[in-house]
């Protein structure tokens, strides 16, 4: 009989260890997929190698098994290549770092199609595969035989960022530039460097919706080579086709969203990670990892060449950038020399007021005459409003009713194509009272700006206009999305209303407008990232104007905020991303946060804010103690609870504390203590229903 080691799926803080140990009759090679017997049921599993490979032993209070007799593995799923050992050592640190269990996460990235099926059913998947993927193949080669694609001529700034990565080892490079300099050119161009020396390419983008057409620009590119996506939007059956594909080296180019980060790619390359800076690359539950952070990381144990890009790099990135630790490649102009659109900021306290019982202007006048020139010219405009729906908040004139969600602390969003009143946070949905629930009367009003009513405002504006909207409403179904920006692109459209959805990564060669319709809300929001994160928004929607050469001269960003003199606007207009990060970082610096301090928070929801409240203040005090075990008291702070922007959702009070030290080490000691002390926390605290870490929150 022969001892092995298991991942599966059990928490962090279970009580278990990290791993079990069972026998098998047959010696089983690590990465090898197990079916196990756990408690009364048989769970899917991972052999896991021998040894840790990432970080200290975890801890041994789990049922290390010496002293029992161990149970057979009930099935290997023998008939898939076992996991690569790097994809173990990845999963390992992302489970150390992100204070998870490493079954939990192993099992969690793997494609929930895999755990379904036996070894017969797998081979079975696998040898149809490979049936349709020769004949593919077969399609590709003809195909790749008759139309060699045509490569444009590479820009100055191109050919010097393509020469300078050409001989470098392979390192993790950030590539700041500006929208439309042609960062998506770079990246093919890289790829085929991979490709030729036999290495497969993994390029992360941060939303779904960018991936048709990236897709179609490698395809195009690549007739000859398969490339497999891989994201929350494909049906389990294709998910796991094209994790097959990957993982057993037969696709070259795996293109995908953060969950891509895990694919095991046994010729790793190259990791584009595109739009860097994009808050989605954190997975918000479950294991709360950074892609782009493990991006890095999985560069340097695989030996892959990771370039970052972005206009407007995250201030973390460009901390590394600035001393030293990622080379900087930057592309400063755009393709064609074109200029980035000017920047136009209009205060909105000096428009003409509306007629008293009418709703405020929707648009400037000088913008609105600005559109109506481009509308007349044939050219199109972009308006940005990242609030969708028809208004924020209905309210009764008469006793001041809100439409509040009963389970949360926020509004309930008026949509008015279904009548409908719907919470964002927890899609409590009911249709619009008559009248005011509270006093019965009929005079209930929307308060406030959505995307629908803008769209309608629009249309009413612009009598004549070819208005269309584009948000998470309107892209519902399977392929709206596709068909609404292919409208777009054919010019069938003269203004598109949106929300950030519209504003990344679009190459619209018609617009000339880009407006920011509404944006002061994220001025004043307590999170410290916003200002960062609303002038990313605000450059790259601007970047979506002007892209064509010809049209780049008459290319305009408008801002309509109450704020004109805020700082952010000035380094908007100079489009200075640099000197934006720079004050950015100075402040960052003063106020020790990152990237000058290392964060964690802990999160807790009760039904009750007294209970949450009093689980992280024991939680708190027990941090306390094992920093001060562990020596690390001095480097560490540790704040009081706070609710954090919502308080309360779907019925639940939440509530966080915040851990900080300016090293990372540290923390890192003490959150790895204190993952597995806070259950014990728990029979005092039987109220809380959840809890958990995130490690270098993106939101706070
Ligand atoms: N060397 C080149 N010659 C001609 N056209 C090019 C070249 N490189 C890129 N382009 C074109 O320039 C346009 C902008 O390129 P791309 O979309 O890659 O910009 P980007 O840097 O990714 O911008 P963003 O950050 O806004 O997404 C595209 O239409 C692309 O086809
Ligand atoms: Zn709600």
């Amino acid at each position: 009989m022969n001892r092995c080691r298991v991942a599966v799926d059990t928490p962090a803080h279970s009580g278990l260890g990290d791993t079990l140990d069972y026998e098998s009759e047959q010696p089983l090679a690590p990465g090898t997929l197990v079916r196990v017997p756990l408690g009364r049921r048989d769970v899917p599993g991972i052999v896991w190698p021998a040894e840790d490979t990432a970080g200290p032993d975890a801890p041994t209070d789990g049922a290390s098994a010496e002293d029992f007799a161990l149970k057979p593995v009930a099935e290997a799923l023998a008939s898939l290549p076992p996991l690569p050992p790097a994809w173990c050592q990845l999963v390992e640190f992302t489970a150390r770092y992100y204070q998870r269990s490493v079954g939990e996460v192993a099992l969690s990235v793997l494609p929930p199609e895999l755990r379904k099926l036996d070894d017969a059913g797998l081979a079975k998947r696998m040898r149809l595969q490979d049936k349709r993927a020769t004949k593919a193949a077969d399609g590709r080669l003809a195909s790749a035989a008759a139309s060699a694609p045509a490569l444009p001529d590479l820009t100055p700034e191109q050919a010097t960022v393509l020469a300078a990565m050409e001989g470098a080892p392979p390192a993790c490079h950030l590539l700041h530039g500006v929208t439309g300099s042609g960062k998506t050119e770079v990246y093919l161009r890289l790829a085929e460097a991979a490709l030729a020396a036999g290495r497969q390419a993994l390029v992360l983008v941060p939303e779904i919706n960018l991936t048709p057409q990236l897709e179609a620009r490698f395809v195009a590119r690549f007739p000859g080579r398969r490339l497999v996506s891989l994201h929350s939007a494909l049906t389990p059956a294709q998910r796991l086709a094209h994790w097959l594909a990957a993982h057993r080296g037969q696709a070259d180019l795996v293109l995908g969203t953060r969950l891509a980060i895990f694919c095991p790619l046994p010729r790793l390359g190259l990791i584009v990670v595109d739009e860097e800076h994009d808050p989605s690359y954190k997975q918000q539950d479950g294991a709360r990892y950074s892609a782009r952070d493990l991006a890095v990381y999985r560069g340097k144990l695989e030996g892959a060449t990771v370039l970052l890009g972005s206009a407007t790099p995250s201030l973390e990135t460009w901390h590394h950038a600035q001393t030293g630790r990622y080379p900087r490649l930057t592309m400063a102009e755009r393709v064609g020399q074109g200029p980035l659109p000017s920047v136009h900021v209009i205060d909105m306290s000096q428009q003409p007021r509306p007629a008293p019982g009418e709703p405020p202007v929707a648009l400037a006048p000088a913008l609105k005459a600005a559109i109506e020139a481009r509308v007349a010219r044939g050219e199109q405009s972009l308006l940005f409003l990242n609030r969708r729906g028809f208004a924020p908040v209905l309210h009764c004139t008469a006793c001041g009713w809100k439409s509040d969600c009963p389970h949360c602390s926020a509004w309930r969003v008026f949509h008015k194509l279904d009548r409908t009143l719907r919470c964002h946070h927890c899609a409590f949905t009911e249709r619009v009272p008559r009248a005011c629930p509270e006093c019965g009367n009929l005079d209930i009003q929307p308060v406030g700006r959505g995307t629908e009513k803008l769209e309608e405002q629009v249309g009413e504006l612009l009598p004549g206009a070819r208005v269309a909207r584009i948000d998470a409403d309107t892209t519902r179904l399977k392929g709206s999305l596709e068909q609404q920006l292919a409208a777009v692109h054919a010019g069938d459209v003269d203004v598109l209303v949106g929300t950030q959805m519209v504003t990344k990564g679009h190459d619209f060669r018609r617009v000339t407008l880009v407006a920011a319709v509404d944006p002061d809300g994220a001025l004043f929001t307590a999170d410290f990232r916003a200002p960062e994160r609303l002038f990313a928004t605000l450059m790259q929607a601007a970047g979506r104007a002007g892209r064509a050469a010809e049209v780049a001269q008459r290319s305009e960003m408008w801002v309509q905020t109450y704020n004109p003199a805020h700082p952010l606007f000035a380094a908007l207009k100079a489009h200075d991303y640099a000197r934006f990060a720079a004050s950015q970082l100075q402040e960052r610096e003063m106020a020790g946060l990152p990237p000058f301090a290392h964060l964690a928070l802990l999160r807790a929801e009760a039904r009750d804010a007294d209970v949450a409240e009093g689980f992280l203040r024991a939680a708190r005090e027990q941090a306390r103690t094992w920093a001060d075990e562990l020596g690390v008291g001095e480097q560490i702070s540790l704040y009081a609870p706070v609710p954090p922007h919502v308080a309360r959702v779907a019925g639940y009070e939440r509530r966080q504390m915040l851990v900080e030290s300016a090293l990372r080490g540290p923390l890192q000691r003490l959150l790895a203590q204190w993952v597995h002390g806070l259950p014990s926390l728990r029979s005092q605290h039987k109220g809380v229903v959840r809890w958990a870490i995130d490690v270098d929150p993106l939101t706070i």
